[in-house]
């Protein structure tokens, strides 16, 4: 087995630039890490989504999932060219579809070369291997597409190793399967599959590779933990939310910052702190952090700890919602899960609905986007145009939401600086609220001069 990997272009390495010394790790387990699911040719890489939807499911919410995935692939570098969906009670124990719809999937896979095909779940070990068997392609789940997605974002060292490590849980109870399909993208002719000494070898590697990274991870945490600590006198708060909902938009109106937004799932993955001073206000600090996305796996949340710390040490929550997503009553709802699972649902927080420009008003959805996209329109799917689901109009909502929730409310559009005052008033007034209740003695301001900020 070829244990050592060049740097050929266009291919990216996890954790190339960590500078840090390796400890334990003489041999590094990261050509393990090269299942990808961006472009690495020259060509695009197509993929092919496959949803098992619960019967109860409905088809317009289907389709927003799906629709959701092919951006993920996208974000990744790939092109979405071919949905297949078969709604089932729960997905096939053995290959996550029937045997039918698998034969369907090989068919078209075969026909048309496709480069990978993409689960929106996660698949167990085995169906990954029995997939990977008959498919004979890449096979990408959830996990592993939103972890190489954060692979080509993450840029300091606390979120490269955040996502190195990640990857490494993912990788090692699938070590066995991936070792096949590992063979083929090195082109495989002649390579015979490792026995299963080599495998124990290389567990072994991935644990001490693991051990290491969380090593480093604690290390990074206390250079954190202490510089956090001369924020003394300070109201901090966080930017949470779905993900490509606004929140650098906003941290850039704000904080006056230069942090990357963009059009595509996932653009921020490391943490960022401003201070921001708005007029007559109470100075505070402000962080933008990584979007929340559905199914977002435990452990992956888990192994970003140190991110989420910016969101579980904050005084209040900003939590910015696009309102102009058919879905996002939907995120505001995963957004919360989240939050709860991270244990910072009782922080203090307000609600900034965003992208009023682009809402639309409406008494039914679009017809959705399944046909556009060449769904798969068989009779486990029939295409459903009829499903009302009213839109109504941005007033009335306003009213509702402002009558419903105990939160501050406020709509906004960052990109348009529509009703930014609001936004400014709202936040300021809460961050003095805050700070008098916590300083009560303390001038606001005065814990600025020290070195660290
Ligand atoms: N139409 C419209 N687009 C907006 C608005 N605010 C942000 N955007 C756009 O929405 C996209 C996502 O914005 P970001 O600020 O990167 O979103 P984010 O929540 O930080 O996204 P992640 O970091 O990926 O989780 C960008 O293309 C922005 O230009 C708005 O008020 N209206
Ligand atoms: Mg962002």
């Amino acid at each position: 087995m070829a244990k050592k990997e060049g740097n050929r272009s266009g291919t990216r390495h996890i954790g190339a630039t960590d500078s840090t010394p390796a400890r334990r790790d003489a041999k590094t387990p990261q050509h393990l890490l090269k299942v990808k699911t961006h472009a690495t040719a020259k060509e695009r890489e197509t993929a092919v989504l496959v949803s098992v939807p619960p019967r109860r499911q409905s088809d317009l919410q289907t389709t927003e999932y799906l629709d959701e995935l092919a951006f993920l692939i996208e974000t990744a570098g790939a092109e979405a060219t071919k949905r297949f969906v078969q709604k089932l009670e729960k997905p096939d124990i053995r290959s996550y579809v029937g045997e039918g719809k698998l034969a369907e999937i090989k068919a078209w896979v075969q026909h048309e070369k496709s480069s990978m095909v993409v689960f929106d779940d996660d698949l167990s070990p085995s169906q990954l291997r029995n997939l990977e068997a008959e498919l004979k392609v890449k096979i990408v789940d959830r996990s592993l597409l939103i972890l190489d997605i954060f692979a080509l974002r993450a840029k300091s060292a606390t979120a490269r190793t955040q996502v190195e490590l990640a990857q490494y849980q993912y990788l090692l109870p699938r070590l066995t399967g991936l070792w096949t399909h590992l063979d083929k993208q090195r082109g495989g002719v002649g390579m015979k599959g490792p026995g299963e000494t080599e495998i124990e070898t290389d567990r072994r590697v991935v644990r001490d590779r693991i051990a290491f990274l969380k090593e480093k991870l604690e290390d990074l945490d206390k250079q954190a933990h202490t510089q956090r600590k001369t924020r003394t006198n300070t109201i901090r708060v966080a930017l949470v939310g779905y993900t490509n909902v606004g929140k650098s938009t906003i941290m850039n109106l704000l904080g006056k910052a230069e942090v990357f937004a963009e059009n595509k799932l996932f653009a921020t993955v490391d943490a960022t702190t401003r201070k921001v001073v708005l007029d007559n206000h109470v100075p505070f600090l402000l962080s933008d952090t990584v979007g929340f996305i559905r199914k977002l796996p435990t452990k992956l949340i888990e192994s970003f700890k140190s991110t989420l710390d910016e969101i579980r040490e904050a005084d209040l929550l900003m939590h910015v919602v696009d309102i102009s997503h058919p879905a996002f009553e939907e995120h505001m709802e995963v957004v919360n899960e989240t939050l709860r699972e991270i244990g910072a649902s009782d922080k203090p927080s307000i609600l900034v609905f965003n992208k009023i420009d682009q809402y639309q008003a409406e008494e039914t959805q679009p017809a959705p986007a399944l046909a556009l996209a060449g769904a798969d329109e068989d009779d486990d799917f029939p295409v459903d145009f009829a499903e009302p689901a009213a839109r109504p109009p941005l007033a009335e909502l306003e009213a509702s939401y402002m009558a419903r929730l105990h939160d501050p409310v406020v709509f906004i559009s960052a990109q348009q600086k529509e009703n930014i005052d609001a936004l400014r008033e709202l936040l300021g007034r809460k961050v003095a609220e805050l700070y008098h209740a916590r300083y009560p003695y303390a001038h606001p301001g005065e814990s600025w001069a020290t070195p660290s900020e």
